[in-house]
């Protein structure tokens, strides 16, 4: 393949001038954009996979990452409800089982408050989203409604930041191990899990865009729905940096009370 060109990219955007002439460029495309843009470049991921965050700017980042875990469900069944094909349907409501669990068996959600629990939070408290940054609810809200908003493709390619989940899962998994004595195996399970169902669930997704993207406008939408949802990710953890890292707590927003 010719060497792809995405000269042009912008904050929010690829090029206007570039041309993703068939499902592997949309695919190279793709994977260049998480490469860059992903957040596990955040300076924040950076601080907590090292062990440098306190354990009160660790109980930050779970209180507030449980908003965008409690939403995935709902987020999951807005996709749902754009599409009439049954099939795609079938396929993509294990992802709510995922995190929902099911009668008698544990869901995601309940593995979050695990860790939220292991960390010394309060679970009512956590479940309430009171103590939330304004920034990470309006930002996890904006994946919802762009999954309402726009076309069922793009509500598919936007989950696809799962293509890159994994490694940052395996790397939060040793790194926060090693050098937090606050957390352990099982306050971590929820991650352990989500190494097995995200890529699952990403090579489904990614098979769905290069198959049904047929033209370069709906290849450009694709990748378009991917920056979307890499800066929905990036936004939550400037706001937690901006907050618990630099110290600018916005009122009525979580107070750690241990350093
Ligand atoms: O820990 C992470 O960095 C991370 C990232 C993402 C993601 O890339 O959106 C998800 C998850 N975790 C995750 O656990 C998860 O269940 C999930 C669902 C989705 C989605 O868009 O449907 N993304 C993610």
């Amino acid at each position: 393949m010719s060497e792809l060109n995405l000269s042009g990219m912008t904050a929010l955007s690829i090029g206007r001038g570039v041309t993703l002439n068939n499902a592997s460029e949309l695919e190279a495309a793709l994977r260049h954009i998480g490469a860059t843009r992903y957040h596990n470049h955040h300076p924040f991921h950076k601080l907590l996979h090292s062990g440098k965050l306190n354990k009160g700017q660790v109980q930050a980042w779970a209180l507030n990452r449980y908003y965008y875990q409690s939403t995935i469900p709902l987020k999951d069944a807005m996709v749902m409800t754009r599409f009439r094909d049954r099939a795609t349907r079938l396929e993509w409501r294990h992802r709510i089982e995922d995190h929902d669990g099911d009668i008698g068996s544990e869901g995601g959600i309940e593995r979050w408050i695990k860790l939220t629990e292991g960390l010394g939070l309060d679970t009512a408290y956590v479940e309430s989203t009171e103590g939330i940054l304004p920034a990470t609810r309006f930002a996890v809200e904006a994946y919802v409604h762009f999954c309402r908003d726009r076309s069922p493709l793009e509500a598919i390619a936007s989950s696809l930041t799962e293509l890159f989940a994994p490694s940052i899962h395996e790397e939060r998994i040793s790194g926060m191990l090693e050098h937090y004595n606050f957390v352990n195996n099982d306050t971590m399970s929820y991650f352990k899990r989500r190494l097995t169902q995200a890529p699952r669930d990403a090579n489904f997704a990614l098979h769905y865009v290069k198959e049904h993207a047929t033209t370069p406008e709906q290849r450009a939408a694709v990748c378009n729905a991917l920056i979307f949802k890499t800066n929905v990710l990036w936004v939550q953890l400037d706001a937690l940096y901006y907050a618990y890292v630099e110290g600018n707590i916005p009122p009525g927003a979580f107070v750690p009370k241990e350093s």
